[in-house]
């Protein structure tokens, strides 16, 4: 049978995962990932002054290396791939030239971390952010944050453009207009060599740059000139028009479908952001709370626009018209570290052991990397089935999530985590346990943000990383939240996600809401709260706001 292929290409923090589905009933035939190599050594990044960036060649050789990967372990056709939709991390912007090219891929910027992707997680932006909230509410005309939650982030577009600008006259002089990730990879795809015509997204524009109908786009000059002339001339060099990614963006270039295999009638949806294709992966319906759960976590909802109404969601990472299902309101909130908290944890504990390791003579160099390999492979695993042996009563360590800044509600990242009651029975994996519950009692204080604000939750989904890998975090959020939670069958639900917009980008379907119910994947696992536990927690909770408050200084 000659059934139609379409492929979904997830850019998570670490790695690119793309799935080749059959747009008949979802089944994935293929999957493959690419994991960054210069990310993976750390370059162009500085953890202590909180700058991540990526070098674009991470992104372009794991697009080739993916979808070659998903077509040759699927032995399909090239004319049975009818489209591809992009997502990614975001905010994560980066400059480019007259032509739509990164300048680190020009000569002279190669190994300038101000001309990469700086990638969400990067904090190095926070005085900006602060005065882009500043003016927004003093300056006297409207409040352009007001769909952003009312706080602007130092994650997000503006404020980070603003920071290297000020940091970099070279950057600023070359960077003739600045593209988020999704766009650009899209971009590349189609071989768009403008970047004013250029299809750009409304998922990323809206949740992150502050654009919204209402005032015509992005906010006037008149605001942006108020921070640096740059940005007012940039808003020229910018969009007006965004666009949902059941749109298509263009057809595959020439140059890719010869590097790929494919063929130039494949269709290219409008790309989107890692939490919206996931939520769409997820099987996203009103009143039902997506957690993406990766690196970071974000929370995804969506509503109808009656439901809505005027209403203004305060301290969420904006509401905004078809960022997640085309024709409703997509909400977004999140946490800026999740399973990055553990990451933390885990690194502290092994770092030290590795350069012991290292320089032992008691064994070779291949004994060694095969010994260290297997510790940080193993290491969280182990801390989360001895953290299940703790009774849930004992736990009394109490930590507090915000070693990335605290992204919802209100997002504050010039916040740090903190641990307080420890004692010398206090081990590995109580600390970590209670690193477990922190990052539980995070998404809980986003639950009720949500609640507070009218809007009702009667369902959660998990899916990400660590929602199909961690049974200790899955059952302590479940007890937390007292809720069941289902877990999306999919491992890669987001680059489902986006196989599910390619799918209507292409008119296979007619819209997201009909490709989700032909492709949809389902739930392989549902975590229900444990009775004795909610109290516990309950308490827990508690102690958690009370040390947040004390931490904020409130
Ligand atoms: N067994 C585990 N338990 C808890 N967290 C885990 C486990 N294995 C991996 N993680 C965390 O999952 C995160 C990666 O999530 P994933 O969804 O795969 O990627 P991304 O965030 O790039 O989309 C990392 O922060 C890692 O620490
Ligand atoms: O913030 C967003 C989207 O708005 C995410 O891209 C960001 O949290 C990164 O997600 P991951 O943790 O890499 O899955």
């Amino acid at each position: 049978m000659n059934d139609n292929y379409v492929i979904g290409l997830d850019y998570g923090s670490d790695s690119v995962r793309a799935v080749l589905v059959n747009t008949a009933d979802g089944n994935c035939l293929s999957s493959h990932v690419y994991w960054y190599p210069r990310w993976k050594a750390g370059k162009y990044c500085d953890p202590v002054s909180n700058r991540f960036r990526q070098h674009p060649l991470d992104h372009l050789e794991g697009l080739e290396q993916t979808i070659k990967g998903v077509l040759s372990k699927s032995g399909i056709g090239k004319d049975q791939v009818k489209a591809i939709c992009v997502d990614t991390t975001g905010s994560s912007p980066m400059p480019v030239d007259e032509k739509g090219q990164s300048l680190a891929l020009k000569p002279g910027f190669a190994e300038n971390p101000n001309a990469m992707m700086v990638i969400w997680k990067d904090h190095t932006s926070i005085k900006e952010a602060d005065e882009i909230n500043e003016v927004a509410r003093t300056w006297g005309g409207e409040d352009f944050t007001k769909y952003e939650g009312g706080i602007y982030s130092s994650e997000w577009f503006w404020s980070k453009i603003l920071h290297v600008v000020r940091e970099d006259e070279a950057v600023k002089n070359a960077a003739f207009s600045w593209m988020e990730h999704c766009d650009f990879i899209t971009a590349q795809l189609v071989g768009s060599t403008d970047p004013l015509a250029f299809k750009r997204s409304r998922c990323a524009a809206g949740h992150k740059a502050l654009w919204h109908e209402s005032w015509g786009g992005l906010p006037p000059k008149e605001f942006l000139g108020k921070f640096h002339p740059y940005l007012a001339e940039l808003r020229d060099r910018l969009y007006t028009e965004t666009y949902t990614s059941d749109e298509v963006a263009g057809n595959l270039s020439k140059e890719w479908a010869e590097k790929l295999g494919l063929s130039e009638d494949t269709i290219i949806a409008v790309g989107t952001f890692d939490a919206h294709a996931g939520a769409v992966g997820g099987e996203i319906t009103e009143n039902t709370l997506i957690k993406v759960m990766g690196t970071s976590t974000c929370d995804v909802m969506v509503a109808s626009k009656e439901t809505i109404g005027d209403k203004l969601i305060s301290g969420i990472c904006g509401q905004v018209d078809g960022s997640v299902i085309p024709g409703t309101i997509g909400l977004e909130a999140g946490q800026s570290g999740f399973g990055d908290v553990l990451a933390w944890f885990k690194n502290l504990v092994v770092k030290p052991s590795v350069a012991l390791i290292q320089n032992s003579t008691l064994l070779n160099q291949e004994q060694k990397d095969q010994l260290i390999a297997e510790i940080e492979e193993q290491i969280i695993i182990k801390l989360s089935e001895d953290a299940l042996q703790i009774p849930v009563a004992e736990s009394t360590i109490v930590s507090l999530d915000w070693i990335n800044g605290r992204r919802t509600p209100d997002a504050n990242q010039s916040l740090k985590g903190a641990i307080r009651n420890l004692n010398m029975g206090s081990d590995a994996a109580r600390v970590f346990k209670s690193l477990v519950e922190a990052i539980s009692f995070g998404s809980k204080s986003i639950v009720e943000r949500f609640r507070q604000e009218g809007v009702q939750i009667d369902a959660v989904i998990g899916l990400g990383g660590v929602a199909k890998k961690s049974i200790l975090v899955m059952q302590t959020l479940a007890d937390v939240l007292n809720m069941p939670i289902k877990v999306a069958t999919s491992d890669q639900a987001p680059a489902l996600g986006a196989a599910m917009y390619a799918a209507v980008a292409a008119g296979i379907h007619p819209n997201t809401e009909a490709a989700i119910k032909a492709m949809s994947n389902g739930f392989d696992k549902v975590y229900e709260p444990i009775p004795a536990n909610v109290p516990v927690y309950e308490k827990l909770y508690a102690e958690y706001v009370e040390f947040g408050k004390l931490i904020e200084g409130k």
